[in-house]
């Protein structure tokens, strides 16, 4: 039988066709304690001002400045302690002319005093006595009520993802639950006779299936909830069934494995026999060339290849940015920066290849090595990586030394990265 032509189309473009949808996902309300990881649902305003108060950043003792004017150390003030207060607690009293109280960090300034000098400052005398030996500024030690945040700022937009920080301000203001966009769920469906079962044991001529659990975990990793539903030998009825019923139980599905040329690559007649609007079958890349993804009822379909680190590409570029602008984040693509490239990458190729890598600063500047094995085929080399390097296809290579786009697999993310780095170089 004749191999089916494909068309061949470019990276960006591809992500582009991928973006053009998105999952409505509702929106649910959590415990603040269980918010981690999750994507907020709604723009967060400040309900009062915080500091809320004007308050001591310092234990020290409450003062009027203008009282120490004529301070010197042969010539100190003298003031009368008239309170002492500690957070939490608000003095009844107000300091007049040579009166200061003793005050206790975050504990709000008492009426009459305009700033605060440190308790090592002052020398403690008999009586609730103290003396000052040095001129204080108006204002000096003062926290000023809303300084932090003033309330009615818009202090966190939706789609932002709740960590430790975004925690502390929600619990600021009161936000003991916290509404979030629902996790989408994501089924995974791999595809091939040749796939055993993590627990099992290796026979001749098989495999464990582990892009399932590969991809999973890269769900997971952005939030999403994955849905591992099995594996499927390479028979084309029975994969077509195990797809249509996987499009009815989850948001969107990922198969991996069966979207090549090969005598038992179904997926592309899958695609045909469901009906499916093919979004693309061919990209100008590597690994990943024969990334697929089509929609169905509305729904995505992804087909990422079987080898694992085509798979894995093909996940970070493709179903990534697509989960996260369903969740309303603004930087959906991985974050890049420029690297100087430790090999030689002399051949050319046409396709842009993205390598796995790792980058590691020396002082401010960037350096990007690849790591294992370079081929589509190869898992070991995903276990260390932590960037791809991203080398544009053309009719040149790529000598070390050159500075080159990397992609990071780690941290925050980028919201239009690539574009240029995705040129091809003649
Ligand atoms: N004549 C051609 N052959 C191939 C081409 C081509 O253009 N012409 N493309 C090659 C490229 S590039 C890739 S990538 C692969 C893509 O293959 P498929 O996506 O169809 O995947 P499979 O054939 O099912 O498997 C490929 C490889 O990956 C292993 N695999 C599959 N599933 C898993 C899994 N869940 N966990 C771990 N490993 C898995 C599978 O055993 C194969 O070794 O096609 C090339 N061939
Ligand atoms: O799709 Mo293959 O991964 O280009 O090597
Ligand atoms: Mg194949």
């Amino acid at each position: 039988m004749p191999i089916e032509k494909r068309e061949i189309i470019p990276v960006w473009d591809a992500v582009t066709k991928v973006l053009k949808y998105q999952l409505e996902l509702s929106l649910e309300t959590v415990s603040l304690e269980e918010s981690d990881g999750r994507y907020l649902g709604e723009d967060i305003l400040a309900t009062h001002d915080v500091p809320p108060f004007d308050r001591s950043p310092y234990d020290g003792f409450a003062i009027r400045a203008e009282d120490t004017s004529a301070a010197t150390q042969e010539q100190p003030v003298e003031l009368n302690v008239i309170d002492s207060i500690g957070a939490g607690h608000v003095s009844g009293k107000e300091i007049k002319h040579n009166e200061a109280i003793r005050i206790m960090t975050g504990a709000a300034i008492p009426k009459g005093a305009n700033a605060v000098i440190m308790l090592e400052l002052v020398s403690e005398k008999e009586n609730n006595r103290i003396t000052i030996s040095r001129k204080v500024k108006a204002g000096d030690n003062i926290s000023r009520q809303g300084e932090d945040t003033p309330e009615g700022t818009t202090i966190l937009k939706t789609g932002t993802r709740i960590h430790p920080g975004v925690t502390a301000i929600l619990a600021t203001f009161g936000f003991h639950t916290v509404k979030v966009y629902k996790k989408p769920v994501v089924g995974i469906l791999a595809t091939g006779t040749e796939l055993l079962d993590v627990d099992e044991e290796l026979v001749p001529g098989k495999i464990r299936n582990s892009n399932a659990y590969m991809i999973a975990s890269q769900i997971k990793k952005i939030g999403g909830e994955p849905r591992i539903l099995g594996k499927l030998p390479d028979d084309l009825e029975e994969t077509y069934e195990g797809i249509l019923q996987a499009m009815k139980e989850t948001d969107l599905v990922i198969t991996t494995g069966g979207v090549s040329v090969g005598d038992f690559d179904h997926l592309p007649a899958i695609y045909k026999k469901m009906g499916a609007e093919l979004l693309f079958n061919k990209i100008a890349m590597r690994p990943g060339s024969v990334t697929s993804a089509a929609m169905f009822e509305g729904k995505p379909l992804f087909g990422l290849s079987g080898n694992p680190s085509a798979c894995f590409v093909g996940f970070e570029l493709f179903v990534r940015p697509y989960l996260l602008q369903s969740l309303h984040v603004k930087k959906v693509h991985l974050g890049a920066v420029t690297a100087t490239l430790q090999k030689d990458y002399l051949k050319p190729n046409p396709f842009t290849r993205f390598i796995r890598s790792r980058v590691e600063w020396n002082g401010p500047t960037a350096v990007a090595s690849p790591v294992g094995l370079d081929k589509s085929g190869s898992v070991s080399s995903l276990s260390e990586a932590n960037a791809l390097i991203v080398l544009p296809g053309g009719t040149r290579g790529w000598e070390k030394g050159s500075q080159v786009m990397t992609l990071l697999l780690e941290g925050e993310g980028s919201v239009w990265p690539w574009d240029q780095a995705l040129k091809s170089r003649s």
